[in-house]
């Protein structure tokens, strides 16, 4: 399964989610925490529930709960088909054990985006999670950072999530990009999330999808490389070998293989 572009789309917002079933990104999360006022909150639960009736073009289809409305979200949501719970907030393995004993079934993902998240992320990463999804905005509320370029106020928690994350056998998404509208900005933060070795990035709006699926997808010069490694292997047991005057091992050839899995 892939999650390379992840939407979020707020379930108080009509016209969001009238587009919802036909958006073509990996996943979307139909958002119930922050993007819902307190007045619409009812409303935005029907509409949910609603929504979740129809086919979707994404493959998978979560929904980030509020955990002080869990007992609403969980009557009205008891029979909805879905693929997964996003937690937002998770400061400990607490904050999970909570929603695994409403939903014991579905697979749950864990927000890092606050400082004691983060702070106990070996534990909460230990947990029979999904995946882990960075929150930036919370994080540097809660961290009491100022956004730096590079996002170098934020960067030891984000490699923080990659590494704890991969150790434990996670899916691991980056945060969201707030300026929707600053598309050059938004690739480098994509490239830069790549690089981190994040599986894919959350999104706010449509409009992000295309370029996000380009980032965290194999570039051509991967695939070339991947192809030029594959094919110098063929008909060869050596341990190592020299291709284009670059050393790859057999560890190369397996990079080189998922390379080329990830772009067909
Ligand atoms: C950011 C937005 C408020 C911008 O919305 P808008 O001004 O309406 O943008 P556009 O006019 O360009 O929209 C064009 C059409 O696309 C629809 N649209 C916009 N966003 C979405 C979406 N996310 N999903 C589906 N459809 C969307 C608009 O309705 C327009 O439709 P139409 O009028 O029919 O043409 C808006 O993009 C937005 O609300 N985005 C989602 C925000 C959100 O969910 N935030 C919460 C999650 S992020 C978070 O919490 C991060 C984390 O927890 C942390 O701490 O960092
Ligand atoms: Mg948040």
């Amino acid at each position: 399964m892939r999650f390379r572009s992840v939407l979020f789309i707020p379930c108080g917002n009509p016209r969001a989610m009238a587009k919802a079933p036909g958006l073509r990104c990996d996943a979307l999360i139909f958002d119930l925490e922050d993007a819902v006022g307190d007045q619409a909150r009812d409303g935005a639960l029907t509409a949910l529930a609603e929504i979740l009736k129809e086919t979707f073009t994404a493959t998978t289809v979560l929904v980030r709960i509020h955990p002080q409305y869990l007992n609403a979200i969980h009557r009205v949501l008891k029979d909805a088909a879905f693929d997964g719970i996003v937690v937002p907030k998770v400061n400990g393995t607490e904050d999970i054990r909570g929603v695994m004993m409403a939903w014991p079934k579905i697979p749950l993902w864990a927000m890092i985006e606050t400082a004691e998240g983060a702070a106990n992320l070996w534990e909460i990463a230990g947990l029979p999670l999904k995946g882990l999804i960075a929150g930036p905005n919370d994080l540097r509320k809660d961290l009491r950072t100022r956004p730096m370029a590079g996002r170098q106020d934020i960067l030891f928690v984000l490699s923080q999530i990659v590494l704890f994350g991969r150790a434990n056998g996670k899916v691991v998404l980056d945060g969201v990009y707030n300026q929707f509208r600053d598309t050059e900005g938004f690739a480098a933060e994509c490239a830069q999330g790549r690089s981190l070795g994040f599986d894919g990035k959350t999104l706010i709006h449509p409009d992000q999808i295309a370029p996000c699926e380009l980032a965290f997808g194999p570039s051509a010069d991967e695939v070339a490389w991947a192809k030029s490694v594959v094919a110098a292997f063929e008909g060869s047991d050596a341990g190592l070998l020299a291709v284009n005057g670059e050393m790859v091992e057999r560890l190369h050839l397996d990079q080189a293989k998922k390379i080329l899995e990830d772009a067909s």
